[in-house]
């Protein structure tokens, strides 16, 4: 897969109950069977006004190794149901063997700011198929999503300052760390200090040095001279292993000795104690010492409100290291994505075609207590409206039964209160935001390198309105079904609550 982390098979990345499900399509013959699956999210994350699209790459690479290698099969074979008989039929592992992965498959680009309940990825084909892809591709979107997010909302606040991203050490694991620092990076981070990820990712690293560096030596002015005199080119001291401002007193020292040799003190790193505070007395010192250029590094447990109370306080800091509350998602450790069933293609009897009006697709929904809950019918696609100003609203319409709503007037219609309309006429400027990306099974999509796709947040951010970007109570971003797809759904939810099935 694109991460390069793993060089085995990935197929068996998935939950049981989706191999279970695969063998009952099987065994009912119903595993061809043509499905539509829309994979999106409830709610953003962190109570913010917006989450940033990610993940898209490494589903391409699993998707790109599928298949069920021989050491699969084996393993597959020794599980067995509650008698201890095998829980599945040889004649299923062989099926499982010359399985290759046939669907379509759509997606909103890496990079896009997406709303809840906006299909992120859409596949269509062989429902066995639809189903064995559900974990992990949920799996491999949700983790990503939500770190970029987090490193999108990290951006807002430090503005134009350096952020680096510091957590591997903290991370969820080796994966939750390769994968937070690419989303990091996507989401707005400068560089990493994750060397891997510098190296599998092509992403920037960067860092400074330890307290320990500076515990093994017999002071710390010694232990500055020596760090500089061995990476004269790459100086930032961390100052509070003893004392902050003593220790920027030692770094002004080094500092000058460094100057003297023709380089540059590059940064000092405040590590504890208020970083307002202590940055401010340190800019004072270092200006006063001639060092108007040496940067000021912050790390501590920061995160975008501690990152926002620092600079109203006045801190004096231009370079701000993330790391916990980063990639581990703190505040919220989960998107919650889902993937459901949209649709079903019907079986026409022999010699019947299809109309246009979709009837050979039989549209499925889940209905819930909580409205939240209820899923939208239908073969999905955004359509972002927008003016010179930025994006206005999404619009979600029905692929199938509503053609491509090329050159209409269209009316959408607010989900959760239907009195809610707006009208765009045919002449409003719009983007469609899934694009194509397997079709039949093999992928056509070349995607963009991890350098656009970063611009690609900054730009989109700049399109929505501030008030969708502020922390507190933000505004909510319209996101609405087209007319027709709400009166479908709206029939569909009163089919299905009269104990019908269908349409
Ligand atoms: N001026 C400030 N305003 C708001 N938060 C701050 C300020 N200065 C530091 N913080 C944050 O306060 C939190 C705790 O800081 P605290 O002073 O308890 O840690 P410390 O004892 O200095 O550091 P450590 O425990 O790592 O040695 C950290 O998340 C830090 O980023
Ligand atoms: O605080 P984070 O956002 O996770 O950033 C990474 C932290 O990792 C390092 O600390 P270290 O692990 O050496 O321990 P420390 O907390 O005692 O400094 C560094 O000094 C940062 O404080
Ligand atoms: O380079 C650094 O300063 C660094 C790296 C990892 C974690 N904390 C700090």
């Amino acid at each position: 897969m694109t991460n390069k982390l793993y060089d085995t098979s990935l197929s068996l990345l998935t939950d049981l109950y989706q191999v279970t499900m695969a063998y009952g399509y099987w065994k009912t013959k119903t595993s061809e069977k043509e499905a539509v699956f829309n994979l999106y999210f409830r709610r953003n994350p962190f109570n913010g006004g917006f989450t940033i699209a990610c993940g898209l790459a490494n589903v391409i690479g699993y998707i790109n190794n599928f298949g069920f290698s021989k050491k699969d099969l084996r393993y597959l074979r020794t599980l067995t149901g509650h008698d201890g008989d095998p829980l599945f039929e040889e004649a299923f592992i062989d099926y499982l063997g010359d399985l290759k992965l046939t669907c379509d498959i759509e997606a909103i680009p890496e990079g896009t700011v997406v709303f809840p309940n906006e299909p992120l990825v859409r596949v269509r084909g062989p429902i066995l198929q639809c189903q064995l892809l559900e974990t992990p591709l949920l799996n491999l979107i949700n983790f990503e999503s939500l770190i970029a997010t987090k490193a999108a909302r990290l951006r807002l606040v430090a503005e134009k300052d350096t952020l680096l991203e510091f957590g591997l050490r903290r991370a969820q694991g080796v994966d939750g760390g390769m994968t937070a620092s690419r989303a990091a990076y996507i989401g707005g981070c400068d560089a990493t200090s994750n060397v891997l990820a510098g190296k599998l990712y092509d992403i920037p690293v960067r860092g400074t040095h330890a307290h320990s560096w500076v515990m093994s030596f017999d002071d710390e002015q010694q232990a500055f001279d020596a760090y500089a005199d061995a990476l004269p080119n790459n100086v930032t001291l961390l100052v509070d292993t003893y004392d902050s401002l003593q220790g920027v007193q030692h770094a002004i020292e080094t500092g000058r000795k460094l100057v003297q040799r023709g380089y540059r003190l590059a940064g000092i790193r405040l590590d504890s104690g208020d970083l307002a505070y202590l940055s401010i007395e340190a800019r004072k010192l270092l200006d006063a010492a001639g060092f108007q250029d040496t940067s000021i590094v912050a790390s501590n447990d920061l995160d975008e409100t501690i990152i926002n109370s620092l600079r109203q306080q006045g801190a004096k800091i231009n370079v701000w290291g993330v790391g916990t509350k980063l990639v581990t998602a703190f505040d919220q450790p989960a998107l919650g994505g889902v993937y459901k069933l949209a649709a079903l293609r019907h079986e026409l009897p022999a010699g019947q075609t299809p109309n246009g009006k979709a009837p050979h697709w039989e549209y499925k929904m889940k209905l819930s207590e909580q409205a939240i809950k209820t899923s939208t019918p239908g073969i999905q696609q955004v359509r972002r409206f927008r003016d010179e100003r930025g994006f206005l609203a999404d619009m979600i319409y029905d692929l199938e039964s509503m053609g491509s709503q090329d050159g209409k007037t269209t009316t959408m219609i607010d989900p959760l209160d239907f009195t809610k309309r707006r009208r765009f006429e045919a002449t409003q400027d719009y983007e469609d935001l899934l694009v194509s990306v397997f079709q039949a099974g093999k992928c056509v999509y070349s995607l963009p390198d991890i350098h656009a796709v970063r611009e690609r947040v900054q730009t989109q951010l700049a399109n929505l309105h501030p008030g969708v970007k502020r922390f507190v109570n933000p505004h909510t971003y319209p996101v609405g079904l087209e007319k027709g797809l709400h009166e479908l759904k709206t029939k569909l939810i009163l089919t299905l609550r009269e104990g019908q099935t269908q349409v």
